[in-house]
């Protein structure tokens, strides 16, 4: 069994106390931080930038796996890395030159994830997989938080882990978007690592708790 990971993503976070939510995860059952980074160009919406990363950066104990939405993110590599950034994140449809854009973002010392949104294949990352150290499937439109997961998730999860032990890569598989107890098990039993979840988190009465419940499922 490869790696089970919850990663609650900030985006669903109270803003106005921000610090006991990040205080929240750090003491919770939680492996990951997901931050969400949307420049309402490539994504209809905009969420937060620099100076809230690096005030999140501040206080958060675990890996910190931030989500670039942006167009054009070459740009922002070096700037995340300064500011803590462990995996960083780009989306295929936002790079011309994929390969050039995973080395840089391995060049400043961070582990590389590829994104790509529900309409993109999972076959037009296999030349790259070896250089890929995670996938993140979005399971919904990028953009906002609280969106219904996409059932088709669960084929391009399997066919994605396909590709990965036909090039025995160690890629990891993160899913994105409307993720639940109820979808949490069947993902990690087609092959996901990584589950990142928002609104059913932090929009839930104990979201320590509700942390404790999706480990469990993916257990
Ligand atoms: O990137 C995104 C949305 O574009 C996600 O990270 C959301 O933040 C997940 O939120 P929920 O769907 O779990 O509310």
């Amino acid at each position: 069994m490869g790696k089970r990971l919850i990663a609650p993503s900030l985006l669903a976070a109270d803003f106005g106390n921000l610090q006991h939510d990040i205080e929240m995860v750090n003491a919770s059952e939680a492996d990951w931080f997901h931050l969400d980074i949307m420049d309402g160009v490539f994504v209809p919406n905009i969420s937060f930038g620099m100076p809230v990363v690096k005030a999140i950066a501040k206080h958060a104990k675990k890996t910190l796996d931030v989500h670039l939405m942006i167009v054009d993110p070459d740009r922002y590599i070096k700037e995340f890395a300064d500011l803590g950034a462990d995996v960083l994140t780009v989306h295929y449809e936002t790079c011309n030159h994929l390969n050039r854009t995973i080395q840089a973002i391995k060049g400043e010392g961070m582990k590389a994830g590829v994104a790509i949104t529900p309409h993109t294949s999972v076959h037009l990352l296999e030349d790259s997989l070896e250089d890929i150290d995670l996938v993140c499937v979005m399971s919904v439109n990028p953009g906002f938080g609280g969106q219904s997961f996409i059932e088709n998730t669960y084929n391009k999860v399997s066919a994605l882990k396909e590709l990965i032990e036909k090039k025995n890569t160690n890629t990891l598989i993160e899913i994105d978007g409307g993720v639940n107890a109820t979808n949490a098990k069947r993902l990690v039993e087609a092959g996901a690592n990584v589950l990142v979840a928002g609104s059913f988190v932090f929009k839930s009465e104990n979201p320590t708790l509700t942390i404790s419940e999706l480990k469990k499922e993916i257990a």
